[in-house]
Order: C-alpha cells, then sequence, then structure tokens
C-alpha cells in the first residue's frame, strides 16, 4: 500500500462522508477503466489498482477494466527475437506476432489482473473479444506522408484490427452481478482472424457501447501534456484534433485522444486521461472533487 500518514478515526470517518454525493452520482452506473501497460509497470502499483476496483464494485459503480500490455509484449518479442515495429501509435503485427500478442494480453497479463481483483475480494472474470462474439473488427488502415516525398502512403498494419461491432450479449449478463469483467483487447474478424486492436481503442468502442457514464484511461503521464510538457487539464474535441495535427499530441497519445473524442461521440458523458502510477488515481478520480489528468469534453 501506500506510505501516507496515518489519520485518525475522525478523518477517516469525515473523508467517508464526503464521498457520499461522488458515490450516490455513479450509483449503479457503468464506469470502464483502462489500464495502460505502463501504467501497470510495478506489482504493488497493480495490486492497489486492483483493490480500488473492487472498492467501486462494493459501492455499485458497475466498474468494466480493459488492459493494455505494450511494455510486456515488447519484452516478450524481444526475448523471442522478434522485432516491434510501430506506425501511427499501433503495432505492426505479422503472424508470428499476433501469436505473442494474444499469448501475452489474453494470458499472463489478464490473469494477472484477474488475480489481483480476486486476492482484494472481487469476483474479477478475465476475457477478451473474442469471448461470446463481445468485439468483431476489421482490418484497420492507417495512411503516413513520407517525410521526403511528401506522398501519402497507406500503411499495412497486419493483423492490426479497428473494433466495428460490439455484442453486449455476455458483459450484460456480467455487469450489475457483483462480477468485474477484465478484458484484453483481442477481437475476431469476419472470417475468423485475430485481430490485435489498441487497447485504448478498444476500451473506447466498449465505453460507447455500453453507454458508459465515464470512461477513464490511466497512463504513465499525468494526462495530455502541451508544448512546454505542462498538463492541460481541460480539452475540448476541436483543440484536441488541433494537437493531433500539429504534433503536440504523437505516438501512443494520438489512440488515446482518438478514443476519447469517439467515446464521447458515442455518449458516453466523461472521459479522462490520467496519471495511474498516482497511488488510488482511480478514487482520487471518481471519488473526490478534486479532478486529475485531462479531461475531454465536446
Ligand atoms: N502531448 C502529449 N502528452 C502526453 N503524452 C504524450 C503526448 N504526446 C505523446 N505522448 C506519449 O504518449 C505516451 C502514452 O501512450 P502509451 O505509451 O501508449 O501509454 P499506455 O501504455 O498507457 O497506453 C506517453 O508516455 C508519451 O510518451
Ligand atoms: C495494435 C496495437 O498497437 N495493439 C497494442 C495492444 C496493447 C496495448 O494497447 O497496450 P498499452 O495500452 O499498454 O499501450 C500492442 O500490441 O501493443
Amino acid at each position: 500500500m501506500t506510505d501516507a500518514p496515518v489519520i485518525s478515526p475522525l478523518d477517516q470517518a469525515r473523508i467517508l462522508s464526503e464521498a457520499l454525493p461522488h458515490m450516490q452520482r455513479y450509483d449503479e452506473e457503468t464506469i470502464v477503466i483502462k489500464y495502460g501497460g505502463h501504467a501497470m509497470g510495478a506489482e504493488d502499483t497493480a495490486k492497489a489498482f486492483a483493490r480500488d476496483i473492487v472498492l467501486l464494485e462494493q459501492t455499485a459503480v458497475n466498474p468494466v477494466v480493459v488492459h493494455g500490455g505494450g511494455p510486456q509484449i515488447a519484452q516478450m518479442l524481444k526475448r523471442l527475437g522478434i522485432k516491434s515495429e510501430f506506425a501511427a501509435g499501433l503495432r505492426i503485427t505479422d503472424a508470428a506476432t499476433i501469436e505473442i500478442v494474444e499469448m501475452v494480453l489474453a494470458g499472463s497479463i489478464n490473469k494477472q489482473l484477474v488475480g489481483y481483483i480476486n486476492e482484494a475480494g472481487g469476483k474479477a472474470v478475465g476475457l477478451c473479444g473474442k469471448d461470446g462474439n463481445m468485439v468483431s473488427a476489421s482490418k484497420a488502415t492507417r495512411t503516413m506522408v513520407d517525410p521526403d516525398s511528401r506522398i501519402e502512403e497507406v500503411i499495412d498494419l497486419g493483423f492490426v484490427g479497428e473494433p466495428e461491432k460490439v455484442d453486449l450479449t455476455l458483459l450484460n449478463q456480467l455487469i450489475g452481478h457483483e462480477l468485474i469483467p477484465v478484458l484484453a483487447p483481442l477481437a475476431t474478424s469476419a472470417s475468423g482472424q485475430t485481430f490485435n486492436v489498441n487497447a485504448d481503442t478498444f476500451a473506447g468502442a466498449v465505453a460507447g457501447a455500453l453507454r458508459a457514464k465515464r470512461l477513464l484511461l490511466l497512463t504513465d503521464v499525468p494526462g495530455v501534456l502541451d508544448q512546454n510538457k505542462k498538463l492541460i487539464p481541460e480539452l475540448s474535441i476541436k483543440d484536441a484534433r488541433k494537437l493531433i495535427a500539429d504534433g503536440t499530441i504523437s505516438g501512443g497519445m494520438i489512440p488515446k485522444v482518438e478514443t476519447c473524442i469517439y467515446a464521447l461521440e458515442q455518449g458516453v458523458e466523461g472521459v479522462v486521461i490520467l496519471d495511474g502510477k498516482v497511488p488510488h488515481a482511480v478514487l482520487l478520480e471518481l471519488f473526490t472533487n478534486q479532478g486529475t489528468g485531462t479531461l475531454i469534453h465536446k
């Protein structure tokens, strides 16, 4: 746990009491929380995150966890001598890579997080988008401008998918029944091909389909940073698009912000990008007046 100073029982009671209106706001609401591979880093942070998720469930909030695992996939690929390549923030995924991606995401990481949540007293159910045909995807395409010729080129990302349809049948069996879905970002194509989906994109698709009250994207930076590396506390969709176009938002932050825009357009009420390494980031965001991270709004 954290090294925070011990507080008096009276202060503890006051803190709980002050959380009441926040708990009421999210009562029986679905909150999608994306836990990034970078934020997951240390075991004690991941265990503290799991405990917070169980606390949400205990207070009648319905958390749905989507996890990433980019750094963990990279580590395994390196161990096996397979190179990692990215374009537009997405992993170029060939046949050898998709096997490892599935093994790491739906296997080791998913079950580790399920274990942590259950250890904290929750009932987590680890799944991926292939289960119950939850997330169907089509092949993702991206274009890039060649810096020398200035010609736009289509990049072949291999087995990278773009969510097309979310079937909520399976999730609806779990949500509201004390079960905590923990989802790995893999999907199936119409022809049965497994696709690697960026975890932010996957979380946005699920949050959109569920019309979630909140989508929280937990990463390893305080939120969206400006050119001077200062946190931008609030960002409109229009300004977010500008920052992508001028290069202030780059790499892995691109799918994150695009996800936020998509989720808002699908009817998710609020989306926040925040630092998942801050102790109790989820509780701070949901159950206190102190908003952290970058809130993206319409
Ligand atoms: N404007 C920006 N503000 C914050 N982070 C940015 C920005 N542009 C690019 N990034 C990069 O995006 C990263 C977060 O994306 P990513 O590594 O995919 O995280 P995660 O594993 O949590 O999904 C940051 O660590 C940072 O390097
Ligand atoms: C297509 C694509 O890029 N998929 C990601 C899936 C995992 C992910 O998104 O993990 P983070 O959230 O930790 O970055 C990947 O292969 O790394």
